[in-house]
């Protein structure tokens, strides 16, 4: 047993608390938070948490939650501290470094894969309103006319082709657990002439279903919360829920999925996503995108991965693993990433498609 302080800030009265809970790694969620602090008619009791938390002293492991939920999507641009130069020097401005990437490319083919939300669209509070803009397709549309290129998303497959609209790309929703090729163009096809498809998450449908109901009907007492069917995946938004009952939401979201062991957590920004526990993620699915475009062994192709969440890590792991390709982290501040280099936004995050064609058009 160890004492923790669990800090408690009341938003209202302007007062924090630090109260001391005893806390093993065995009771690390302990009685504090098994029962619901939300009444039937929506009211959050805030007292009922700390009262809990005084008593059971369960707290630790739901503030390393909240401190991580808090993380997940991190809003400020930092100043330009000591930190903010030396993430710089190591994960550099991939437009800065632009012509010094492609010269050292020469001769290779490159593959493009983009993120949707945060990486072509800016973060938005509805994530049913989360648009590209028509410069930001364009610019796309043009970089597919000479490269393959693919939308890897935590999105359903349909949902993220309506936001970008071109049949001409390869689409992985569901964090790559929903592969298709194009419908028009450069269609490559895998070897033997099968199109590209992919769905490696298949029997998990059924179970999916079953936990979006029971999620709607848990979290429909949350203000703000929302839960969005990703077909393979769900994803439990909480951008607008009440910083104070963050953790009243994962403990409604944990009671559901520890009934589903073939689940698993993870987070995005500002969303907990829910999906099957099998070994296939943005990762897999880059791998699965370059052996049907013929590049499984090939030293001659270089991947060029764009993403800004946690899930993207997964690619940019890939990468370095195969010692090939540009991964991009799109992030205004220092991140923990396995990408290579930095743009800071999807406006970065246009320029530089833009001139991935201008330097093709030229080479
Ligand atoms: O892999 P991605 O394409 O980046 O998808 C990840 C999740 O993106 C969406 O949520 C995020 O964007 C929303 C709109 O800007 C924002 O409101 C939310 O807070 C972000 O987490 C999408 O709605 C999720 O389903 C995706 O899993």
């Amino acid at each position: 047993m160890t004492n923790q302080n669990v800090v408690i800030s009341d938003a209202k009265s302007g007062l924090t608390m630090a109260i001391a809970v005893a806390m093993s790694e065995s009771n690390i969620y302990s009685a504090a938070m098994s029962k619901p602090l939300v009444a039937a008619n929506g009211y959050f009791s805030r007292k009922k948490l700390i009262k809990k938390l005084e008593t059971n002293g369960g707290g630790a492991r739901i503030n390393a939650f909240i401190d991580s939920m808090r993380a997940s999507s991190p809003t400020s641009r930092a100043s330009e501290t000591e930190d903010q130069k030396s993430w710089i020097i190591h994960h550099p401005s991939a437009l800065s470094v632009f012509e010094d990437i492609m010269n050292a490319s020469k001769g290779k083919e490159i593959v493009v894969f983009l993120d949707y939300d945060g990486t072509l669209s800016p973060i938005v509070e509805d994530p049913e309103l989360a648009f590209m803009t028509n410069e930001m397709r364009a610019a796309v549309r043009d970089v597919a006319k000479f490269f393959p290129t693919a939308i890897v998303s935590g999105r359903c497959r349909a949902k993220v082709y309506n936001f970008v609209k071109l049949s001409e790309l390869y689409y992985a929703g569901s964090h790559g657990m929903d592969i298709q090729g194009p419908t028009k163009g450069h269609k490559k096809q895998r070897k033997g002439n099968q199109s590209v498809f992919c769905q490696p998450a298949r029997e998990f449908l059924p179970m999916i279903d079953e936990v979006h109901k029971i999620l709607l009907e848990k979290i429909k007492f949350i203000p703000g919360a929302k839960v969005e069917n990703n077909k393979f995946c769900l994803s439990v938004h909480f951008r607008c829920v009440d910083e104070k009952i963050w953790s009243e939401l994962w403990e409604q979201v944990r009671e559901v999925i520890k009934d589903y062991p073939k689940l698993r957590l993870s987070q995005g920004r500002k969303v907990l996503e829910i999906r099957p526990a099998i070994k296939w993620d943005k990762g897999n699915a880059l791998e699965f995108l370059l052996e049907s475009l013929g590049y499984d062994k090939s030293n001659n192709v270089l991947p060029v991965y764009i993403g800004d969440d946690r899930t993207d890590e997964d690619a940019f792991k890939v990468l370095r693993k195969r010692g090939q390709g540009l991964g991009i982290l799109v992030s205004k501040i220092p991140k923990e990433t396995n990408a290579s280099y930095s743009l800071q936004e999807p406006s970065e995050v246009m320029y530089f498609l833009k001139r991935l064609v201008e330097w093709k058009k030229s080479s």
